[in-house]
């Protein structure tokens, strides 16, 4: 260890190597501190502590507050002179700093300029410094580089001078602080702006809540749209399909227009054909009716058939009384199962009889074979001829059992020839013939008519022949009826109106005749 005793020291009493260190390192003016005056002259050195702790109690205290604000507005470029008071005051300025005027706040490795400035100003700076140390440790030291002005020197012990400047100082600041104050009335401007932006918040969160519904909106019309697209792929593929279909059937449609085309010519040369066969088919028919006609001339217009019908309520044990045969089909024998004797000749008599009819049925003869032979006459009816079939015979002879007939399979003449006129009516329309069908039924007892298709039975009815042969009944009911359906309505009318009049007079008299039906046929 080397003690410092051991050094040789200068007349202020420091160590002559510590010092030339010093020197070195710039920490030490060449020319004599104010620390070494003050330590010659201790007088003054008391009395300038007390007036450095005035203005530090006094001026600079006060003005801490400003500090920060002076720094912001050196930052933003407030003018050289604040930063020479900062100097001055010692206050922290804030390095990087660059002011417009001579006076600059520069980084100590940016400028030689700065470095010789320093250079110029060192013995003041390097003052200053050694005062504002012992107050100031904890602060950021800054590289201050005065102005090329020549500075006013003040001698150190002058403190009046140096409070006056200081003064000086003071209003200066004032002035800036005042001018600093009147750009602080910006903040004015500052709450409008912050009012805008509370007002631009606002509006920023009403979009974003705009957005995300937008954005909800978005991922189901995203949904959608994608709903839309398979929809669109699927019908597009049907689309596809059918217009494949559709020209399939273009070529199927235009295959068949060709035939039909064959076919409509087809259609025209046998409908041609077919007027002529209709043509000719009213020609044969014509000849077929004449030659009808002819035959039925031939055989007589009146004929006469016989039927017998089988015996009721005998059995076989009980023996007849006349028994019947057949020899052909137009004769019918009758003889006598007893002989009977000739009271005068005292010979038998012959107990045979012979009947000769255009036809005879026998009793095993059902009503379809009956009506074989009554069919060519309602033909003839339709044919326009006037045809009349009526039944005669005594009281339980099967009258009414071969006319109208009884239950389903043993219908009578009326109900089978109905039939047969409206099926022959049907073939005859398509040879262009138009038929109506109208019908009648009169009864005639004791020369009195009764119209039985009428529920009063008109009485003033009078039968009447005109010049053309064609007869007549007065006020007779004459019904139109349109199919077999109609007729058989009308005869059961007419068979209760029968029945009602019945008690009037006697059923099983020979005066009674009973028109059943008179069906006649205008053809067109
Ligand atoms: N061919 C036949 N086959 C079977 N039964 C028959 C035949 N003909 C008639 N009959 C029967 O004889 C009975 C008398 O017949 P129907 O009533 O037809 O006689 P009718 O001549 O009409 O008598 P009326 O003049 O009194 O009215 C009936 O019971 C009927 O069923």
């Amino acid at each position: 260890m080397q003690g410092p005793s051991k050094l040789p020291l200068l007349k202020s009493g420091i160590p002559r190597q510590q010092f030339k260190k010093a020197k070195d390192d710039n920490h030490v003016s060449k020319t004599e501190t104010t620390e070494n005056k003050f330590s010659r002259y201790p007088h003054l050195k008391r009395r300038s502590k007390s007036t450095t702790d005035l203005l530090a109690t006094n001026i600079l205290q006060p003005l801490r507050p400003l500090q920060s604000i002076i720094e912001k507005r050196l930052v933003n470029g407030i003018g050289g002179s604040t930063i020479k008071i900062a100097k001055t005051l010692e206050l922290p300025i804030k390095k990087n700093v660059v002011s417009n005027n001579a006076s600059k706040v520069v980084p100590a490795s940016s400028s030689k300029v700065a470095s010789a400035s320093t250079k110029q100003n060192g013995a003041i700076r390097r003052q200053t410094q050694k005062r504002a140390a012992p107050k100031t440790d904890d602060q950021p030291k800054a590289k201050v580089v005065k102005a090329p002005e020549k500075a006013k020197r003040v001698a150190s012990w002058d403190f009046k001078t140096k409070f006056q400047l200081l003064n000086e100082k003071h209003g200066k600041l004032l002035n800036s602080h005042k001018e600093l104050q009147e750009k602080f009335s910006n903040v004015a401007d500052y709450e409008q702006y912050y009012q805008k932006y509370n007002e631009i918040q606002t509006a920023y969160d009403k979009q974003t809540k705009d957005y995300e519904k937008i954005a909800i909106d978005y991922t189901e019309l995203k949904s959608k749209y994608e709903k839309l697209v398979a929809d669109h792929n699927s019908l597009s593929k049907t689309y596809d399909e059918q217009k494949t279909l559709c020209a399939t059937y273009a070529d199927q449609l235009r295959t068949h227009e060709d035939n039909l085309e064959l076919k409509s010519k087809l259609i025209e040369k046998l409908s041609t054909e077919n007027n002529w066969f209709k043509q000719k088919a009213l020609e044969w028919e014509n000849e077929r009716r004449a030659l009808h006609n002819t035959i039925f001339d031939l055989k007589g217009n009146i004929r006469v058939f016989c039927r017998v019908r089988p015996a009721i309520g005998v059995t076989e044990d009980q023996k007849l009384q006349c028994m019947l045969s057949y020899p052909d089909e137009y004769s019918l024998e009758i003889r006598k199962t007893k002989e009977s004797i000739s009271a005068t000749s005292g010979k038998p008599i012959d107990n045979k009889a012979d009947f000769c009819f255009d036809k005879v049925f026998s009793q095993r003869t059902t009503q379809e074979e009956l009506f074989q032979e009554i069919a060519p006459y309602v033909q003839s009816a339709v044919d326009g001829y006037d045809v009349c079939v009526f039944a005669y015979g005594q009281t339980g002879s099967g009258k009414t059992y071969t006319m109208l007939g009884e239950d389903y399979g043993s219908e009578g003449v009326i109900p089978r020839t109905v039939s047969l006129i409206f099926r022959t009516v049907e073939g005859l329309k398509k040879t262009n013939w138009e038929y109506e069908v109208h019908a009648s039924v009169l009864e005639i007892y004791n020369e009195n008519l009764r119209d039985l298709l009428s529920p009063t039975g008109n009485q003033n009815m009078e039968i009447r022949h005109n010049c053309g042969r064609e007869t007549t009944v007065t006020n007779l009911t004459i019904e139109k009826v349109e199919n077999a359906e109609d007729l058989r309505n009308l005869m059961e009318l007419a068979q209760k109106h029968r029945t009602v009049a019945a008690t009037n007079y006697n059923e099983h008299s020979s005066s009674l005749i009973r028109l059943w039906s008179i069906i006649y046929l205008r053809s067109f």
